[in-house]
């Protein structure tokens, strides 16, 4: 899905810091995200990159700083912000009790129809065949490739994604970078958090190593 540029967005973060159970997790951190980009936070099991995924979607507050979107606080530009942004955190959002179709048209309100969209889109997300099954009964990555799906129909300019190669394939994990890469060669941005090395060009992202702090 094609993105409007017309206002290209800009992200920037001033002075964060963020204290968690009375531990600073990161400190005075100033961040800069401009159209086109593509940022890993990187960083061992408990630096806080979940937190700094957060505190830039707007639902954590910082001990100290903040979060500007287009030159304007988020608070003070709530609405805006909400609807240029996609946050996908660890827990997919999917309802076991729902079959995939069901669910993907519910999270993404997809007419129900137009089949041509839904089978399209069930392609692309490698669930084709499994339009009727129950979310219940489908593996990790399949549940995850539901909440993912949405990647293929947002107009979200900023794309948040906390750990989205979870459980995911290397033939997945391939379409997502593509899809990744597509986003931000359309003038998005995209702030994700992985474990593992991106295969995509260097020049292409950029890594923040969150670093353990000892206080
Ligand atoms: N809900 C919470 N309440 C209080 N402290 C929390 C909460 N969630 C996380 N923390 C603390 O914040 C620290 C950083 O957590 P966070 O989830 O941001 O790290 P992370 O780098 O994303 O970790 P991981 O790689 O394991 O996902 C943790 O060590 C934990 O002590």
């Amino acid at each position: 899905m094609a993105l409007n540029t017309s206002s290209p967005a800009v992200l920037n973060a001033s002075n964060l810091t963020c204290i968690r159970e009375e531990r600073i997790l990161f400190d005075a951190l100033d961040l800069d995200f401009q159209p086109g980009d593509i940022w890993q936070i990187a960083g061992a099991n408990g630096t806080g990159k979940t937190s700094l995924l957060r505190i830039l979607a707007g639902l954590m507050e910082p001990e100290n700083g903040e979060v500007c979107y287009q030159q304007t606080a988020i608070q003070k530009c709530a609405e805006e912000y909400h609807q240029d942004l996609l946050y996908l955190g660890h827990s997919p959002g999917v309802k076991s009790e729902l079959t995939v179709l069901e669910n993907l048209k519910f999270n993404l309100q997809l007419c129900s129809q137009d089949t041509e969209q839904c089978e399209k889109l069930l392609e692309q997300v490698d669930l084709f065949g499994f339009a009727d099954t129950l979310a219940a009964h489908l593996s990790a990555g399949q549940h995850r490739r539901i909440a993912l799906a949405r990647l293929w129909l947002t107009q979200a300019k900023i794309w948040i994604l906390d750990e989205p190669f979870t459980a995911i394939d290397k033939l997945g994990v391939k379409r997502l970078e593509q899809r990744i890469l597509e986003h931000a060669d359309q003038g998005g941005i995209v702030i994700l958090t992985t474990h593992q090395d991106l295969s995509l060009p260097k020049s292409r992202y950029q890594t923040l190593t969150l670093e353990r702090i000892f206080s």
